[in-house]
């Protein structure tokens, strides 16, 4: 069963909120490690959730998997006709000397199936 909380008049789905904070968390994590970055190398991110997700902000999500003093953006992604449903997606501003192509994208998840050009 679900657990509920309320933020305002509103209820939320419990649940669904600790999947959304563990999924950005790994997202974050996945993307520093991959590309040996720290949270001082990011200049800015920004975190678009599909419009199906509306239990929390993944702004939220980052800033508190370590992502404290990085300046953060949520956004929603277009609702694209059957586009993948729940889908946190994460573009960061860097400083580092990798070129473009030495950069580790991160698809996890399901979220392989969107880039299935690049290696995972
Ligand atoms: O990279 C993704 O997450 C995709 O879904 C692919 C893609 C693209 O076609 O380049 C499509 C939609 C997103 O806004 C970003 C990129």
């Amino acid at each position: 069963m679900a657990v509920r909380a309320v933020r305002g008049a509103t209820q939320i789905d419990a649940d669904e909120r600790e999947q959304l904070l563990e999924a950005t968390a790994e997202l974050v994590e996945e993307v520093l490690k991959r590309n040996g970055l720290v949270p001082d190398d990011l200049i800015s991110v920004v975190l678009t959730a599909t419009p199906d997700i509306t239990c929390e902000f993944p702004a939220y999500a980052a800033r508190i998997a370590g992502l404290a003093d990085v300046p953060l953006l949520s956004a929603t992604e277009i609702d694209v006709t059957g586009a993948m449903p729940r889908v946190i997606r994460l573009l960061a501003h860097v400083e580092t000397d990798l070129t473009r192509a030495e950069i580790k994208h991160a698809y996890l998840r399901g979220a392989a199936a969107l880039r299935t050009d690049l290696p995972h």
